[in-house]
């Protein structure tokens, strides 16, 4: 299947999978999450703001602002690049062309190199830790350089054993996706 496809496939069934099952399995997905010797070590976490049908990050945000971490969000930067900037709260949010919530750039204060990543996607193979993003390239481009830790977390429609979409060299695999049991 051509990768369009594949994302057009995982959108829809995204789309419909039904919202108090989805809201159970993110709960259960972060406390997995917080549980985790890599998020208790890491002082900076790099997340996103979830568009409405992607694993809901607010848990994410809140668990990492109760814990006394900052919490890096990406601003969409030419060349399909990404500036993780320290989010400030909702408010200062600006939407995206593409319809994300990002917030400000400010080069005082850019921190690429956050010790942990939270990388979402549409879909994860679990054999070979690839994923399928939205095509922009972001993540692969920026973990290419990165040197921390790098986790998604898989609803049960995102997993899947082998990849169903071509896997290309500069496909980026994540150190751990995190699944229901
Ligand atoms: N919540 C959330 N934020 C995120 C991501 C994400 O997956 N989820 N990203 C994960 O990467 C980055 C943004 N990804 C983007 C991917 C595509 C396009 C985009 O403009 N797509 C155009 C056409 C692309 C093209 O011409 O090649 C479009 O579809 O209209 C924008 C942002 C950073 N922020
Ligand atoms: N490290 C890289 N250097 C240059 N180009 C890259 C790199 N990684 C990816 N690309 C380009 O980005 C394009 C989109 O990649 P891909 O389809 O894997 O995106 P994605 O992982 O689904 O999206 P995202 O990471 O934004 O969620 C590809 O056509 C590829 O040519």
């Amino acid at each position: 299947m051509k990768k369009s496809d594949a994302r057009a496939q995982q959108i829809a069934a995204l789309k419909a999978y039904p919202q108090p099952q989805r809201d159970r399995e993110t709960t259960d997905l972060v406390k997995q999450l917080i549980g985790l010797e890599a998020w208790h070590h890491a002082r900076t976490i790099a997340t996103t703001v979830s568009g409405p049908f992607e694993v809901a990050t607010g848990g994410i945000i809140a668990a990492a602002q109760a814990a006394g971490k900052q919490v890096l969000l990406p601003k969409v930067m030419p060349e399909r690049q990404m500036a993780f900037m320290p989010y400030n709260g909702m408010t200062s949010l600006v939407r995206s062309n593409f319809g994300l919530l990002e917030p400000a750039y400010d080069e005082q204060t850019v921190n690429n190199a956050p010790d942990l990543v939270i990388v979402p996607g549409l879909a994860y193979a679990m054999d070979t830790h690839v994923r399928l993003g939205f095509g922009g390239g972001y993540y692969d481009r920026f973990l290419a350089k990165f040197h921390g830790v790098s986790i998604s977390l898989a609803l049960p429609i995102q997993q899947v054993q082998t990849a169903f979409w071509p896997v290309e060299g500069f496909d980026m695999p994540l150190q751990q996706i995190l699944t229901i049991n």
